[in-house]
């Protein structure tokens, strides 16, 4: 299994750190355009395999996609994060035309790779993808929903008082500071409802919380986050890997699922071998739906500022 990682600042180093960690990929390539950075960072990642008993071979290059060729899964992390009270759509301007010319070397080397695109606003920056490569929709999966998700149990878990490990929940929508639709209904501790535990008020605070997740470890870093982000990317990875058939949020192409046609955005997606393997979809209440109405218009008009 050979994974390319393009980018390798602080999100595509975590990303490629995490997948040789749990040791199931033969091969991760990272590539950047600054010289060296992706070969440097390839270094020392590998001078950790002995310390963290992994064999996974790291490699890094300048820009040169020959080196990416027959990669079954690539991740697309280049681009620029946002700073400190700044949205993720402000970045479309720059990282669109990154993400556009990467997807299509990619292709070019690996033409049946499946792509997860992590730079944003990802949302659009997925759909961007679609349009530009026009491959089957199950082989470009957009991330977000899946570090989404990770922070609302991170919340649950801190208003429940209790291990992350004991609570699941779901994020769906857009992955931006207004979209997300954290799904507080289905969100449980063990197997039995959060809403047994907490009230109606304090579980309004988990989902405004998670919503802004990404604003507030901006403030807090000056640059948005990267290791429950690469953490997540390893998630998705792993699951196309091994073929595991778990279910992710993901941004997927939606071709009238949630009612929703021509856009690429949050939903329950099953991964395998061939990518998304299936959208779940859930039976929402009209709250719901509207909110992942309303979601999806403004991916929509984000997604009209693409050229
Ligand atoms: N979807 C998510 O959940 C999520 C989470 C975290 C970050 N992000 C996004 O991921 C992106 C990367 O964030 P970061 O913190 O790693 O930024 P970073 O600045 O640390 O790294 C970006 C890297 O991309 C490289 N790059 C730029 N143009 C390139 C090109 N054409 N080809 C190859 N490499 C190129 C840069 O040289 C740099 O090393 C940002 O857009 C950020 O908003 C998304
Ligand atoms: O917040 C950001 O801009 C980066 C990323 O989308 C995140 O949620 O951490």
């Amino acid at each position: 299994m050979k994974v390319t990682v393009v980018g390798a600042g602080a999100v595509g180093a975590s990303c490629a750190q995490y997948i040789a960690v749990k040791n199931f990929a033969s091969e991760v390539v990272i590539i950047d355009i600054k010289e060296n950075y992706a070969e440097g960072k390839a270094m020392d990642l590998m001078q950790t395999a002995s310390l963290m008993g992994f064999d996974t071979k790291i490699t890094g290059s300048t820009n040169d996609y020959s080196k990416t060729a027959n990669s079954d899964i690539a991740v697309i992390t280049s681009g620029i994060p946002r700073k400190p009270g700044m949205t993720r759509e402000e970045l479309i301007g720059i990282n669109a035309g990154i993400v556009k010319s990467v997807a299509e070397s990619l292709i070019k080397h690996s033409p049946n790779v499946i792509i997860i695109v992590v730079s944003n606003p990802m949302d659009t920056m997925a759909y961007l993808a679609h349009k530009s490569l026009g491959i089957p929709k199950n082989r470009i999966i957009g991330m977000g929903g899946a570090l989404d998700s990770a922070r609302f149990k991170y919340r649950l878990a801190e208003a429940l008082e209790c291990p992350a490990s004991d609570v699941n929940g779901m994020v769906i929508g857009g992955h931006s500071d207004t979209g997300m639709i954290p799904l507080t209904r289905f969100a449980v501790r063990n197997s039995l409802p959060v809403s047994i535990f907490l009230s109606e008020e304090r579980l309004e605070q988990v989902a405004a919380d998670t919503k802004v997740g990404g604003a507030t470890l901006t403030k807090m870093l000056g640059t948005s986050a990267w290791y429950a982000p690469g953490a997540a990317v390893s998630e998705l990875v792993k699951a196309i890997a091994l073929d595991s058939k778990k279910m992710f949020p993901c941004s997927a192409l939606l071709e009238g699922e949630y009612g929703l046609n021509d856009i690429s955005i949050g939903v329950p997606c099953i991964l395998g071998r061939n990518g998304i393997e299936k959208i779940v979809e859930l039976e929402l209440t009209d709250a719901e739906k509207a909110k992942l109405q309303e979601s999806a218009a403004a991916v929509k008009k984000t997604n009209g500022l693409l050229g």
